[in-house]
């Protein structure tokens, strides 16, 4: 542990000596924003030191990419597996944003069914399938069950997202379940609906919800605009391996291997933004 410790801490203090030699007026990004915040104080009078950026930074790491990149794979599996929506969804990529240029994050909110897509992936694969251990702070009664404090506790919100008293054929990838007439349209995946909790909910709910959203929804319309998606060696996608490794995070069992082809013009795949 100390040794990964002292290794995380290299790694970090090099990113932001970096960043802090580079530093330019031009490009702003999250890094500068924190190391900015080491000489201004914030509301609080408090300044930010290097052992906090780097902590925050080390939880970005450690919670973020696993997560998201894992939640992509399963998106991009249910695109392919389902030919239609993943038709669906380019439709609409290209009557919003067309073919001349990359989806971005400002398109999100005008692609629905995109959106709908997503949270029915959050719904069925959900990178945290255990949530976070939790300790009981005072003995309670939940459902008649007695929790004595100090019981860690584990939140199935795998199973919450499948139980069939509160979804209709809860096996199916169905992002219609989410739209307008949809029986689950008002819902959304970020704390407030019990049925689907993929970022738990309540006040240690995951920090980085609204930036994970963002990253899956848009690293998945990136990959559908530009691509259009086969198996590799021509597999039947009906017969996809869609089993669940066994683990902290909900990764594939068999990893996803594909052929993208290009469907929009070169000169959009040299872009460097
Ligand atoms: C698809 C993306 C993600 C999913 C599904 C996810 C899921 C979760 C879940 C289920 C929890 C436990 C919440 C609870 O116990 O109620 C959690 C906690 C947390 N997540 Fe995420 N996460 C994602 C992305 C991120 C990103 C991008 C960051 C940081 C940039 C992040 C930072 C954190 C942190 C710091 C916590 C602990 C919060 C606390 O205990 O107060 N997560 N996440």
């Amino acid at each position: 542990m100390k040794k990964l410790h002292k290794r995380f801490d290299a790694f970090l203090t090099n990113i932001i000596q970096e960043h802090e030699v580079s530093k330019s007026e031009h490009h702003r990004d999250l890094l500068s924003a924190l190391l900015s915040l080491k000489e201004v104080p914030d509301d609080d009078g408090t300044k930010l030191t290097d052992v906090e950026i780097k902590a925050l930074l080390l939880n970005m790491f450690a919670a973020g990419t696993d997560t998201s990149s894992s939640t992509t794979e399963w998106a991009i599996a249910e695109l392919i597996r389902n030919p239609t929506m993943l038709g669906r969804v380019q439709q609409e990529l290209d009557s919003v944003v067309g073919q001349d240029r990359l989806v971005s994050e400002l398109d999100l909110p005008n692609l629905p069914y995109l959106q709908a897509f997503i949270k029915e992936t959050f719904r069925l694969h959900p990178s945290t399938p255990l949530s976070l251990p939790r300790v009981a702070a005072e003995s309670c009664e939940v459902f008649g069950y007695h929790i004595p404090k100090g019981a860690t506790l584990l939140l199935n919100v795998w199973a919450i997202a499948r139980d069939l008293k509160e979804w209709s054929d809860p096996l199916v990838f169905s992002p219609e379940r989410f739209l307008p007439g949809g029986e689950k349209s008002g819902v959304d995946v970020r704390g407030n609906d019990f049925e689907v909790i993929p970022f738990g909910a309540g006040r240690r709910i995951c920090a980085g919800m609204n930036l994970g959203i963002r990253v899956v929804q848009l690293l998945t319309a990136t990959l559908a605009q530009a691509f259009d998606w086969e198996l590799a060696d021509r597999l039947d996608p009906e017969k996809l391996n869609m089993e669940e490794a066994y683990g902290l995070t909900l990764q594939r069992k068999v990893p996803l291997m594909v052929q993208p082809k290009p469907r929009l013009a070169p000169y959009l795949y040299s872009q460097s933004t």
